[in-house]
């Protein structure tokens, strides 16, 4: 890394509600000559199928995440320090046309993953996973994809629609472009449409932790089983806010009752330091839905996470 990473803007002389609203008041993409992560706001939600909003979750994570400080305790990492974090802003995506939006959505991911930067994107409903794993296995080949959700989003079509917020991961894998031997869900529950969501999910590629197994494995059980399933593959996280209990996190177009908390989600993606992390995307905010930021909070503090594990340690890929 040949230059000292542009950190945030220093909360103890620009009060925090001044100053940039990019994430985590970190600099623009134009503003640095190369970055390690880019943070990528997606607003698109016209693939939800239950209440609409996440168009503005973007913003909201952001405004949510000028509370941010430089040094991450648990992680003990700077992680704004030791690489290059960049705001690299909104794609422009049509919200009358599902495809040309995936099209868009392809094209930025594409520019911004050119240059070498692992994308942590900003949704966006969960319809944004599909163009974004395109993207990512023509970089990396087949990835390892650890879910974050309530939900399965391995459905064929809603109405006919073939690319929808609960279709993404049927559409991946039948692309090829998760591997199904290293693939994860965690989180699940609530009622499903049948049986046989189940025995697809499997054929599809897919282990689950559900949400009920948190009680007896803990988050430290889950990551042990997350990590002897995705071993060293090249993984992606995706992280859709549901997974959280709506205690946590109300802001959300499919809630489910008897989510993970907070401290359960942060806990284990600290622990993801040691996987080999290729992107990340945090979707389903629907601020409209939200109180008092609790769920902009809890993403902006998930984002934090993610970007911390991303960050290079001295002992191996510094
Ligand atoms: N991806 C999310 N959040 N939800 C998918 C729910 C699909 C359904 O309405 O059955
Ligand atoms: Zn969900
Ligand atoms: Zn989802």
């Amino acid at each position: 890394m040949p230059r000292t990473p542009i950190g945030p803007v220093d909360a103890t002389t620009v009060p925090r509600f001044a100053g940039p609203a990019t994430f985590a008041r970190l600099p623009r993409i134009d503003e640095v000559e190369r970055a390690d992560v880019a943070v990528l706001g997606v607003p698109f939600d016209s693939g939800v199928s239950y209440r609409p909003g996440a168009r503005f979750g973007p913003g909201h994570i952001r405004a949510a995440s000028k509370l941010l400080r430089p040094f991450n305790p648990v992680q003990d990492v700077e992680p704004f320090a030791v690489q290059q974090v960049v705001d690299a802003g909104d794609v422009a995506c049509n919200p009358f046309d599902i495809q040309e939006a995936v099209g868009q959505i392809d094209a930025a991911l594409r520019e911004v993953a050119g240059t070498g930067a692992k994308p942590m994107t900003i949704g966006g409903d969960h319809t944004i996973a599909l163009p974004i794993l395109r993207v990512l296995h023509e970089q990396h080949g087949e990835i390892a994809v650890v879910h974050f959700d309530a939900h399965l989003d391995t459905w064929d079509t809603y109405f006919g629609a073939p690319v929808t917020h609960g279709t993404p991961f049927r559409r991946a894998s039948e692309e090829g472009l998760i591997d199904r031997t290293g693939s994860m869900h965690v989180g699940i529950r609530g009622p499903l449409y049948s049986r046989q969501d189940l025995t697809d999910d499997q054929v599809l590629g897919f282990q689950v932790i559900g949400a009920h197994d948190m009680d007896d494995m803990g988050w430290r059980g889950a990551v042990e089983r997350i990590k002897a399933r995705v071993g060293d593959r090249p993984t992606y996280v995706s992280l859709d806010i549901d997974v959280l209990d709506p205690a946590f996190a109300p802001g959300t177009g499919t809630p489910e009752a008897g989510g993970l908390t907070s401290r359960e989600l942060l806990n284990m993606l600290r622990a993801f330091a040691d996987l080999n992390l290729v992107g990340a995307d945090i979707v389903e905010v629907s601020p409209a839905y939200d109180h008092a930021e609790v769920t902009g909070i809890a993403a902006a503090h998930a984002a934090y996470e993610l970007v911390s594990a991303m960050a290079p340690r001295s002992a191996h890929d510094a």
